[in-house]
Formats: structure tokens, C-alpha cells, sequence
């Protein structure tokens, strides 16, 4: 199943459209909820791709009602639309016998304007059907959607002015103007969709790479989607790949440890835009959770100890090509594993990256701490770091030294974390 299908909105909340068709919408289903309203019939017109049909399942979701659906471009007849009347009636007519009062179905008629194509002029492009789907909607109790690409040209022949002044008809993706804030909400929850989908499928693609699909396919968010998927199989027409585009740490570990594919893995590491010591803290971390045999787990950690000991040459030497044979000799643990984890496995961040950050963080604090109390005292930064012990004795003794310190320099929560000696 491919992406735009996996991820159709279910409900009308999760569509992006502009928050008037909404409304309009959402008026049309409370005049269902009531009775029967004089405009039985919706008619969804656009360009593809930009959520008719979506919507369509979406209304009848959110209405509990079940719905039969017609694609006119398959069946374009008269018997077709009769099949469809029929259909709509009986359902009715059964659910009285039963005793179910009330139970409507929606009708579904998608690319209503393709019922024309191939058709002579002489019946204005209409055999009948449009005429009979007319009737249906006149007739029926039950609710009609209609989706339509081009809705002028539909309007032009046979019954479809007709059936247009019928039906109350709503424009999908109105925008007009690039700084229209229904435009500025639509990518915004774009790209929302987008970060779903990609962490849902677990592919990283950077935003730009993200942007430039959305500006290439603007409103047609199947495009969009479908652009996005070939990005992951390779298949892109966009002249964008993956490799253009930022492969997360994450990635690179899952390959190396599931794939068996060392050039790939390679390829990953070649193309990469994180540390490489930070790919051995990972793959460190999480080496015990991914193997299940124990010599495997013994001979890939063999080889991460061996890629840091070049790593280690390269902060010593400063020897830049070292870190090359780092990665060739890391991606190994791909083929080392070679009893493969079929379950899913959580990763962790690797504590020591964290410390570290936590002791960055706190050195920083030192500083600017220092800087602060030294200008306040009319002393050097350095001079101040040696008396923060002191500071802190104060801070211990008398309460009201630490609030007054603290609200005079407007500290930071670290530089108080520091003036305070908590624990990282
Ligand atoms: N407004 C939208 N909100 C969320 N997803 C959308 C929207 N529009 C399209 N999509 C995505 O694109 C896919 C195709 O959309 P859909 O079939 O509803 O488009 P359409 O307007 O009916 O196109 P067509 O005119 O070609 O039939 C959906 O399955 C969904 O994943």
C-alpha cells in the first residue's frame, strides 16, 4: 500500500482543507443529523490529489453512515446511475422491513466529470448518465457526494448545471494568495503530516529536501507523498535522494546491525553528517540489545574497539584519514552479525554523550556564573570562579543571599544550579 493510501485522513479533522470548507462541511452533516436538507447533494471540486475523495470517506466516517461508491470514470452509463438509484432505494426499503428507521448510506460518485470524456457534443457529452444521477438526487433521502476536477467545464453540459444548482458545491484549496493564512495553516500542518509519516516509517529526509518536494508539487498532497516515498525506495524524479538529504545515526545503526549490507553501510557512513565517535557511542550503547548470540556480540565489539582506537589516533595526530579506516572497520559489525534480531529493539542514547552534554552545559554555567559575580564585586571572571565555593557557603547560611543574588543577575537555572552545587 503506498504512503498517500496508508495515511488518508480517516475523519474530517485529520483533512487539511481551509477552515471554511470546513465549516460549510461540518454545516451540511448537522443538516443530515436533523432531517433531510433541500441541497442533498455535495458536490467536492479541485485539482487531484488535494483530499475530494478523502473528505468523502471522512464524512461518512465521522456520519457512522456506510457508503456506496461509484467511480464514473470506470462506469459511465445510464444502467450504471439507474444501478446506483436502485441500490440507494432498496437499502432503504430493507432497513424499514427491519426496523431500522432512519439508516441512510452516503453515495459516493468520484471524478463525476470524467462521465463526459469520449462523448459526442451532439447530447452536450451526456448519454444519459448525468441526466439519471439528476433524478437520483431530486429522489433520494440519502446523502450524495459528488467529486469533480473541473467544475466549469462540468457545469457546461447536459443536467450538470442541473445537478451544480442542486447541490451545494465547495472549492477545495481556495488559496488565494501565497500569504493567505489558510495557505500558511495548510503547511503548517503539512508538514506536520510529513514528520508523522517519516517517523512513522522511520526515514530521515531533511527539511530543505522536504520543502523542495512541497514547492515542486504545491497543493497535491498525494504528489507530495508519493514524491516522499520514491525518496526512500531511490526512485526519486526529483533529483533529490537521500543521500542529498541527512540519514540519521539512527538509520546508520539499524542498517549496520540488521542489513548485512556492508558497501551500504559504508556508503551511510560516507555520506554522513554526524561524528563519527558519536556513531561508535551508539552503536556501543546498543550492541547488547541488538545481539542475540553471544560471539557475535563478542566479535562486534571487538571491531568497535579496534575503529576507536583509530579514532584516538586521530585526536592525538590530528590524522584526519584515520577516521576513514574507523568507519570501514565499524560498518564490519554488519556482516559479524550474522544471527539477526527479528524483534524490535528500543535504542538508547548513549549516557556518555549525555554526561558529557550535562558537563558542558555545567561549565558553561561556571562561566558565565563567574562573570557575573565578577563584575558585581568589581573582580576578573577567574578571579570570581575561585571564590564560588564561597558563594555557595553564603547561599547555605542566609537564603536571602541566593534570592538576592539570583534576581540582581537574573541567573540562568544552570549558573543556580552551579551557585547552589546541585548534583548533574
Ligand atoms: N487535504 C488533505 N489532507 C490530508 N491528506 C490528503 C489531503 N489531500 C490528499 N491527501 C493525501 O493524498 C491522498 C489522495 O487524496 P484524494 O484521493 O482524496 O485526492 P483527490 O482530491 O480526490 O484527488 P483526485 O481528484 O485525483 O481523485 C490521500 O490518500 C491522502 O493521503
Amino acid at each position: 500500500m503506498s504512503w498517500a493510501d496508508r495515511y488518508r485522513p480517516r475523519s474530517l479533522s485529520e483533512l487539511i482543507i481551509s477552515t471554511s470548507s470546513l465549516e460549510k462541511i461540518s454545516q451540511w452533516l448537522d443538516q443530515w443529523k436533523e432531517g433531510v436538507p433541500v441541497k442533498k447533494a455535495l458536490v467536492l471540486y479541485g485539482p487531484p490529489g488535494v483530499g475530494k475523495t478523502s473528505a468523502a470517506l471522512a464524512i461518512a466516517h465521522d456520519l457512522g453512515y456506510p457508503f456506496v461508491e461509484m467511480n464514473a470514470s470506470d462506469q459511465r452509463n445510464r444502467e450504471s446511475m439507474k444501478s446506483i438509484a436502485l441500490m440507494a432505494a432498496l437499502y432503504q426499503d430493507i432497513s424499514s422491513d427491519f426496523g431500522i428507521p432512519g439508516q441512510k448510506k452516503i453515495i459516493l460518485i468520484d471524478e463525476a466529470d470524467s462521465i463526459f470524456e469520449g462523448r459526442s457534443s451532439e447530447t452536450g457529452g451526456d448519454t444519459g448518465g448525468i441526466s439519471e444521477l439528476l433524478k437520483v438526487i431530486q429522489r433520494t433521502s440519502n446523502p450524495i457526494i459528488i467529486t469533480m476536477n473541473n467544475y466549469y467545464e462540468f457545469r457546461r453540459k447536459g443536467a450538470g448545471k442541473g445537478i451544480l444548482d442542486s447541490s451545494l458545491a465547495i472549492e477545495f484549496i481556495p488559496y488565494k494568495r501565497r500569504n493567505d493564512t489558510d495557505y500558511k495553516s495548510f503547511k503548517v500542518r503539512l508538514n506536520r503530516k510529513i514528520y508523522e509519516i517519516l517517523q512513522a516509517e522511520n526515514v530521515n529526509v531533511d527539511q530543505r529536501s522536504v520543502n523542495e518536494i512541497i514547492e515542486k508539487n504545491g497543493t497535491d498532497i498525494r504528489s507530495i507523498l508519493n514524491d516522499l516515498e520514491s525518496l526512500r525506495n531511490g526512485s526519486s524524479s526529483s533529483g533529490l535522494s537521500l543521500r542529498d538529504s541527512q540519514i540519521s545515526i539512527y538509520n546508520v545503526m539499524q542498517d549496520t546491525f540488521r542489513s548485512g549490507d556492508y558497501l551500504k553501510v559504508l556508503g551511510h557512513l560516507y555520506g554522513k553528517d554526524f561524528q563519527t565517535e558519536d556513531y561508535l557511542m551508539w552503536m556501543d550503547k546498543n550492541l547488547p540489545a541488538e545481539c542475540v548470540n553471544e560471539t557475535d556480540l563478542m566479535e562486534s565489539f571487538d571491531l568497535i574497539s579496534c575503529a576507536d582506537i583509530f579514532i584516538g589516533r586521530v585526536m592525538k595526530k590530528q590524522h584526519y584519514a584515520f577516521k576513514g579506516y574507523a568507519e570501514e572497520i565499524a560498518a564490519g559489525v554488519s556482516f559479524k552479525i550474522k544471527d539477526k534480531n527479528r524483534h524490535y529493539v528500543k535504542y538508547e542514547f548513549p549516557s556518555f554523550i549525555m554526561q558529557m552534554s550535562k558537563l558542558r552545559e555545567r561549565r558553561n554555567a561556571r562561566k558565565s556564573l563567574s562573570l557575573k559575580m565578577g563584575r558585581l564585586t568589581h573582580m576578573s571572571a577567574r578571579y570570581a570562579m575561585e571564590y564560588l565555593w564561597f558563594y555557595n557557603i553564603m547561599d547555605r547560611h542566609s537564603p536571602d543571599f541566593g534570592r538576592y543574588i539570583s534576581e540582581k543577575l537574573s541567573l540562568t537555572e544552570p549558573e543556580l544550579g552551579v551557585l547552589k552545587r546541585k548534583r548533574l
